[in-house]
């Protein structure tokens, strides 16, 4: 089984493949041509969800080496194992020491990822951060995700929306960014396409597109390609994860037919 395209760069996922046919990730055709992570497949964010913070925005591990540990297939399954050692004093503005591990599996019916934060150093830490898929749709306007309703939101561009009534959530041609309070499983639907986003650990959904406006700030991706892939993000924003020395945070998204 052939599922992952992968790189050490933030043990950043660019391609994975659901079953024989299904591409879950969209990845801009621009990437190759850019330092830093490609704007698609699935970047980590850790220890800082976007600019929820003071440190760079989305954390340094994105733009870090990690190390492949891992990588095996045979006919019915396909892994990989990344892990990055993070030293005390490595990484200005955050004294702290860590082990993140970030494990992929594809079989003929789900993908999973897991991330795993380990506090290796002396001191407690909290984090904020997750998992940024970038997936792949026919067409933004005619996609919609379900499950959320009844949830608690707040929205960047639309403070005075606070809870989501509608069962389907569709997207606007403008930006959108919108952090949904729990549901651990949501639907993906657009046209034949419909992925089903289990998510543990993670106790928040971001939902994030650039839209027309916001793509053509985006030198890393082709102005119409803001139509092609919608951010459905398992992460944690409003409650930063507290990790005692020794103690590990475990956060997962499988990704199955719904
Ligand atoms: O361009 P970046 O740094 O990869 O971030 C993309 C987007 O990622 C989303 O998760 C954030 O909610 C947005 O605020 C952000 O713009």
């Amino acid at each position: 089984m052939k599922s992952f395209t992968h790189r050490q760069l933030g043990a950043q996922i660019l391609r994975a493949r659901l079953g024989d046919a299904v591409e879950l990730f969209y990845c801009s055709p621009l990437a190759d041509r850019f330092q830093g992570p490609a704007r698609g497949g699935l970047p980590v964010l850790f220890p800082q969800f976007a600019e929820y913070g003071r440190l760079v925005k989305h954390g340094f591990a994105r733009d870090m080496d990690w190390t492949l540990l891992e990588h095996g297939a045979n006919a019915s399954c396909e892994r990989l194992h990344y892990v990055l050692e993070v030293a005390q004093g490595e990484y200005p503005g955050w004294p702290h020491a860590a082990r993140l591990e970030l494990k992929a599996q594809a079989t003929a019916d789900a993908v999973e990822f897991t991330l795993t934060v380990l506090n290796t150093g002396p001191n407690e830490f909290s984090f904020t951060g997750g998992l940024h898929p970038y997936f792949a749709v026919d067409d933004l306007l005619a996609t919609r995700v379900l499950g959320l309703q009844g949830l608690k939101a707040s929205d960047r561009y639309r403070p005075e929306f606070k809870r989501q009534d509608e069962p389907a959530l569709s997207l606007p041609d403008s930006i959108f960014e919108r952090l949904y309070d729990g549901g651990s499983e949501v639907e993906l639907v657009c046209g034949q396409k419909r992925l089903r986003l289990s998510a543990s650990g993670f106790d928040q959904w971001m939902v994030w597109s650039p839209g027309r406006d916001g793509a053509q700030a985006l030198k890393d991706l082709p102005d119409e390609d803001w139509r092609q892939f919608l951010c459905v993000e398992p992460v944690i924003v409003s409650r930063p994860v507290r990790l005692a020395p020794g103690e590990k945070f475990t956060g997962r998204l499988r990704v199955g037919l719904a």
